[in-house]
């Protein structure tokens, strides 16, 4: 008889009681609908979503406000879905009924048509914001504070709230950003508040740009914000981006090829990746993300 590899008890136990409260925080998240129970079903998905993809296909329908046991058991009856299944094991055509269902007969919560676009320097951020913002008008693109100087050409109101110290300073004070940081080490961004939160109110989608820092500052306060996260076609060309666009130093282009390494690596934070190959493709992705983000749906 082969002997059987050794067994850590320790490790697998932790491993359960991790695995089961990952569960119960969805089925929590779903009760309280911070999450729309579209999203967690699209998020089970991806097998790399643990706690969505192992999820009883009767424990998430229960934890749905209103469905209770008798309801879950016709409705799998209905949709012919065994009670054993988890989402992440759900045959295509299981899947398509169930999501069927859901749009038709359990209210989603809308989740803020806000959208946080990050990305390391010179990967296209503005240029992609700058297409969006003239083919997509109804987007709201916020206009960012910064202590750094104007750019050649760019103008105050328009690209950025060009501040002083002091006047950032007092702006912080009076809880006017929604978040802000020092970025590349140099110079303050922040977003303010107030406009975002009016086209919030009317139902309008708002878009900000803003650094790695920022984006983890809304996911905190606006847990509905979608974080996308643009990526270069390679490293080259990241490099190639920044040196061609020439509007930093030697050592500044250095310092912020820095930050990009770091900003790269927390990639996996965000909700969305999209490459920026071609500006026009990019910018679709982009909008039809904030699109979708009241469906839970993908782009
Ligand atoms: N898809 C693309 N293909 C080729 N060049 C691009 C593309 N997108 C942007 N660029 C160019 O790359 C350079 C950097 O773009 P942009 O200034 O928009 O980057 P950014 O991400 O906003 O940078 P930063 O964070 O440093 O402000 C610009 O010269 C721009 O014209
Ligand atoms: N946290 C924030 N970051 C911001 C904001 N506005 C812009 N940015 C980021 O700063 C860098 C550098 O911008 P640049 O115009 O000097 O090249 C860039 O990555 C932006 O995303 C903000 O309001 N908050």
């Amino acid at each position: 008889m082969p002997v059987p590899p050794p067994v850590d008890r320790a490790a697998a136990s932790r491993a359960a009681v991790a695995a089961r409260r990952a569960r119960a925080e969805v089925k929590r998240a779903i009760a309280d609908s911070t999450r729309s129970s579209l999203h967690v079903l699209d998020a089970s998905l991806d097998p790399t979503n643990a706690a969505e993809h192992s999820l009883r296909v009767t424990h998430f329908l229960l934890s749905i406000p209103h469905i209770g046991t008798t309801k879950m058991e016709r409705i799998l009856a209905t949709l012919a879905i065994s009670p054993s299944k988890r989402l992440g094991g759900l045959g295509s055509n299981q899947r398509k009924r169930l999501r069927e269902y859901l749009s038709e007969h359990v209210p989603q919560k809308p989740r803020h048509r806000l959208l946080v676009l990050a990305g390391p320097t010179a990967v296209g951020k503005g240029t992609v914001v700058k297409y969006i913002q003239d083919q997509y008008p109804e987007v709201l693109i916020s206009v960012s504070a910064t202590t750094r100087a104007p750019r050649p050409g760019e103008v105050d109101g328009v690209n950025y709230l060009f501040v002083t110290d002091e006047e950032f300073d007092r702006m912080i004070e009076r809880n006017e950003l929604l978040e802000y940081a020092t970025v590349h080490g140099t110079h303050r961004y922040g977003t303010p508040r107030t406009p975002i939160d009016t086209a919030l109110k009317e139902g309008r989608p708002v878009m900000l740009e803003i650094d790695i820092q920022g984006a983890r500052q809304v996911r905190k306060h606006m847990p509905d914000a979608r974080l996308v996260f643009l990526l270069p076609p390679s490293w080259d060309e990241l490099v190639a981006r920044l040196e061609g666009r020439g509007t930093e130093s030697a050592e500044e282009q250095a310092r912020r090829l820095e930050t990009a390494r770091t900003e790269l690596a927390a990639q996996d934070e965000f909700d969305d990746l999209v490459v920026n190959d071609q500006v026009p493709d990019a910018a679709r992705k982009v909008v039809a993300l904030m699109r979708v983000s009241n469906q839970g749906g993908q782009a």
